[in-house]
């Protein structure tokens, strides 16, 4: 483990650092990326998308000191996602999200130099091909992320079933059960995507994700983002310090295509 000279771990230091720790930081399919509208390109053979999720799959929510996740069960192909840009079976792992400081910035993926005020990352792996997640997410076409914008508005009433239960995981390493939920209740009324080849957007950076971004953004209200931000980054032992942001900037696109369904 590097540590910089206040003792944090280098990760800690932020996106600019993680090159230091990271080199794949600067390679050719980086993520996320500024979505520019005009050069997609329309491709006929993508299917549309099929998530089809079982909410007994849902099993924990949990703080991580960088995002809120919630986990699933996958340990069997009961909540899976097909179609889309994917050729197989993806099985859903977990989802989490990114937000900003105040509600003019938050999302990681930006569409002609908009941000959004939050994203949701829906994660799977590729489970026909690979035995384990961690496996998958050291190949190309291993993992699978649903993006979804979150935008100002109306307060979500399907967020809530998370941000109720975000005072009870506020500290770093907090986790509690988490049922009964299936995640295409986040999810807008069109399925309408745009695709690239793209990495994770934290450590350790890996070029494993075939990114699926909705154009269709759900609503959050301000209420809700404040309840995020009240996240604390710091575990119990440690002096409090909120989970404020956690969205890495826009990376170069070095030429990749983004098509369009
Ligand atoms: C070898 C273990 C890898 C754990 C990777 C966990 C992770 C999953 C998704 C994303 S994101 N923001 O690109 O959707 C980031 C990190
Ligand atoms: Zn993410």
């Amino acid at each position: 483990m590097i540590l910089g000279k206040n003792g944090m771990s280098k990760i800690y230091w932020g996106p600019a650092h993680w090159k230091e720790v990271f080199p794949v930081a600067n390679g050719d399919r980086q993520s996320p990326i500024d979505i520019k509208t005009e050069e997609t390109k329309y491709d006929p053979s993508l299917r549309p998308l099929n998530p089809n999720y079982d909410p007994a799959s849902a099993k924990i929510i949990l703080n991580n000191g960088h995002s809120t996740s919630v986990e699933f069960d996958d340990t069997v192909n009961k909540s899976v996602l097909t179609g889309g840009p994917l050729s197989g079976t993806y099985r859903l792992r977990q989802i989490h999200f990114h937000w900003g400081s105040n509600d003019e910035a938050g999302s990681e993926h930006a569409v002609d130099g908009m941000k959004y005020a939050a994203e949701l990352h829906v994660v799977h792996w590729n489970a026909e091909k690979y035995s384990s997640f961690v496996e998958a997410a050291r190949q190309s076409d291993g993992l699978a992320v649903m993006a979804v914008f979150l935008k100002i508005g109306e307060c979500n009433p399907q967020l809530k079933k998370i941000t109720d239960r975000l005072d009870t995981i506020r500290i770093k390493g907090k986790r509690a059960l988490f049922t009964n939920f299936d995640p295409s209740c986040l999810l807008p009324k069109s399925l309408d995507y745009w695709t690239y080849f793209g990495s994770l957007t934290v450590p350790p950076l890996l070029e494993s994700v075939i990114w699926i971004v909705l154009r269709e953004p759900i609503s959050v209200c301000s209420e809700q983002l404040a309840k995020f931000r009240s996240l604390l980054s710091t575990a119990e032992d440690e002096v409090a310090c909120c989970l404020l942001r956690n969205y890495r900037p826009p990376q170069p696109l070095k030429g990749r295509e983004v098509r369009r369904n």
